[in-house]
């Protein structure tokens, strides 16, 4: 057991926390934010400090997550933990289904309802939110956001810094380039390049 330390309170360090008590391997769950004037999150975590001075939290019996939903921001913040050789956990929900036969990277959340089919690979510092599904062999970069109740069919890649926005559907196949982003009910039926925003039914490119 050990104490688990979540840098950003926002909504997704909420979520994030909620996961981390339902796994129960943690003996405290406490925050850092960059907005320090709180002492207590949502009435039910400590906010230990400042997020820049994590460092001043680093004792032995600590791990880290990065909770911070901007995928460049978290890059930003995990990279620099995890150059440290601090102790950076990835979250499971138990009510997600993980096959074994996949792989998940460290600093991933994989929220509640969540399901992960076989021989699929999940980057780091990704976060698979509520009741998404990522089916068989689908390669997922780093950094990554699939949003709730996105459906990825089987074979499908997703490059690094990517967004799919909720509820996004994305047929077998494709790859969706590296920092992509698609809008809420975007059903994917092409590949989508590198940088590109799209949206609708079916989803095609827009400008940003
Ligand atoms: C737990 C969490 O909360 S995780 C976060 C999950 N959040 C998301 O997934 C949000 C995804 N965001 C969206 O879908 C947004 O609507 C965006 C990014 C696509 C567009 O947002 P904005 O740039 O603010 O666009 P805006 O709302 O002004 O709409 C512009 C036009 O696009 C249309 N539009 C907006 N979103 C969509 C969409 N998802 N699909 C199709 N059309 C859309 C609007 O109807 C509007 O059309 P109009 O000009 O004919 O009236």
């Amino acid at each position: 057991m050990s104490r688990l330390i979540i840098i950003g309170a926002g909504g997704h360090g909420k979520v994030a926390a909620d996961c981390a008590e339902a796994m129960q391997c943690f003996d405290s769950i406490a925050f850092l934010d960059v907005d320090t004037s709180r002492s207590r999150v949502a009435n039910t975590w400590d906010l230990l400090g400042h997020a820049d001075d994590w460092r001043n939290f680093n004792d032995s019996d600590v791990c880290w997550f990065v909770a911070i939903g901007n995928n460049q921001i978290r890059r930003r913040e995990l990279e620099q933990i995890l150059s440290t050789g601090a102790d950076v956990v990835t979250l499971i929900h138990p009510g997600a289904v993980v096959s074994p036969y996949s792989q998940i990277g460290l600093g991933t959340l994989v929220c509640a309802n969540s399901v992960i089919n076989p021989f699929t690979q999940i980057g780091i510092g990704c976060i698979l939110n509520t009741a998404s599904s990522i089916d068989h062999d689908n390669v997922i970069g780093d950094f990554v956001h699939i949003a709730p109740g996105c459906h990825l069919a089987g074979d499908v890649q997703v490059g690094n810094g990517s967004f799919l926005g909720i509820a996004t559907t994305v047929i077998q196949g494709l790859k969706i380039g590296q920092n992509v982003r698609t809008g809420a009910g975007s059903v994917v039926v092409r590949d989508i390049p590198n940088d590109a925003f799209a949206l609708g039914v079916p989803a095609r490119i827009k400008d940003k």
